[in-house]
């Protein structure tokens, strides 16, 4: 008889409102993520993502950098508690400090990040500003692997949103988040399946698909499910059903 795998261990990194983690717990709790919320963590005491946790009944912590003497300092302790609970995934979901390098060394290819922009464009903060002072037509989400250098690790998966006559920051902002959520959740279901890997050293890393090279990162359709990019159709990546 088949035996479902495991559900896929989250621990969450968020600094602000916590939609995405949101959008985690409510897809867990329709069924449609095989996962669990094992802790959600913060920098910032206030974060409304600590509040929604505590309302989920999951582990919640801040851990203030103010607290430490150093960035690296304030990492291992942060990390020290996230190990804790025991992790299979740390997803950085709206987490605004830099990672000092030798807590994102010892966890490489455990570590995610959703980003506001089709990376490698618009890395940093003030994505949606980026794009509009750019003159971008399209824009967009990444989620990609946590690397030392900032929002410049592999990346996994992206979806494009289009921008608008008109658009501001904040308006185009709310555009993307709307898909920041079905990307982060397709995204979770491929790691869950296994499929996708971080492979090589830290300064010569690459995403791989059922032990392939991905050629570029996989595309979110408008039917939320992910694709690789190609001219022609690519077969879909439909996860495995989940036991609803
Ligand atoms: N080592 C890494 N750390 C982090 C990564 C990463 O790819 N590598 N991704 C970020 C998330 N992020 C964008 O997606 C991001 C977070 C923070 C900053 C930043 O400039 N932070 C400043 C403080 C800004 C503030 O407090 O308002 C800082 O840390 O000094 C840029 C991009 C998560 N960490
Ligand atoms: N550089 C990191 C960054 O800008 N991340 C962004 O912060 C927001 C968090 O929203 P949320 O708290 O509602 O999930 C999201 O838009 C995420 O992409």
């Amino acid at each position: 008889m088949r035996v479902a795998p495991a559900p896929l261990r989250l621990a969450v990194l968020a600094s602000g409102r916590g939609s995405n983690l949101q959008a985690i717990a409510d897809a867990i709790a329709a069924g449609d993520l095989a996962a669990e919320l094992v802790g959600v963590f913060s920098d910032k005491p206030g974060a409304f993502a600590l509040e929604r946790a505590r309302r989920l009944g999951v582990h919640a912590l801040a851990v203030r950098p103010r607290d430490f003497a150093s960035r690296p300092a304030h990492d291992e302790h942060l990390f020290s508690q996230i190990d804790a609970v025991c992790p299979d995934v740390i997803v950085c979901a709206g987490y605004m400090r830099l990672l000092s390098e030798p807590v994102v060394t010892a966890r490489q290819g455990r570590i995610i990040n959703i980003h506001p922009s089709l990376l490698p464009a618009f890395k940093g903060l003030h994505t949606h500003q980026q794009a509009l002072d750019a003159g971008a037509g399209v824009h967009g989400a990444s989620v990609h692997y946590v690397t030392p250098e900032l929002d410049g690790g592999p990346v996994v998966t992206q979806v494009r949103v289009p921008v608008e006559p008109g658009d501001d920051a904040e308006r185009l902002a709310q555009r993307v988040l709307a898909q920041e959520h079905p990307l982060l959740l397709a995204t979770l279901r491929l790691l869950a399946t296994g499929r996708v890997q971080l492979a090589g050293s830290a300064h010569g890393s690459r995403v791989e698909l059922d032990g392939q090279p991905l050629s570029a990162p996989l595309q979110l359709g408008p039917d939320n499910v992910l694709a690789e990019f190609s001219a022609s159709p690519a077969p879909a990546i439909h996860p495995p059903p989940t036991n609803r």
